[in-house]
């Protein structure tokens, strides 16, 4: 069998958190506001059950076995997600959703900032998913 040297590998650990938002941008009237959102930009807001799948890439250390233990990156995530999302108003209590829309997109790039602010090693991070809902999917990767 062939030996590999150094080899790479992609890891992902996933988590939920419950939140509820309203789309609503500062940069549009409320007229605009509901024409672009439509439902979403209900004054009431609405509810998820967002699953979050954070993917790191690297080295596979010949020692551990391991690019990251698992243990150290649901530390991250708690840290990086469910401290200041879980049970929250995402357009109230998080600083960053103040002053820009709640999108999952925009999710996506919040989580990816914390986590690269968090992380020792943070050139391990590859990929932050989010499922707004089962159909409603977005990837980010740094760029
Ligand atoms: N580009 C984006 N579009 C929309 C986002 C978003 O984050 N990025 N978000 C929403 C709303 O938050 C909304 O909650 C989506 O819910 P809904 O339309 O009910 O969800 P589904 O698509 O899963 O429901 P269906 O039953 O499949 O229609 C809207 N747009
Ligand atoms: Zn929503």
């Amino acid at each position: 069998m062939v030996d590999r040297k150094n080899p790479k590998a992609y890891q992902t650990r996933r988590i939920t958190f419950s939140a509820c938002h309203r789309l609503h941008s500062p940069f549009l009237d409320d007229a605009e506001n509901e024409k672009v959102y439509g439902k979403c930009n209900h004054i009431n807001g609405h509810g998820h059950n967002y699953i979050v799948k954070v993917t790191l890439f690297g080295e596979i250390d010949p020692k551990t076995g391991m690019i990251l233990n698992m243990t150290e990156l649901k530390k991250y995530m708690e840290q990086a997600i469910m401290k200041p999302m879980d049970h929250k108003n995402l357009d109230k209590d998080v600083e960053y959703f103040k002053s820009r829309p709640s999108t999952t997109e925009n999710l996506t790039v919040f989580i990816w900032t914390q986590m690269k602010d968090i992380m020792e090693n943070p050139e391990l991070l590859y990929e932050v998913e989010i499922y707004e809902t089962e159909n409603n999917i977005v990837r980010y990767r740094g760029e």
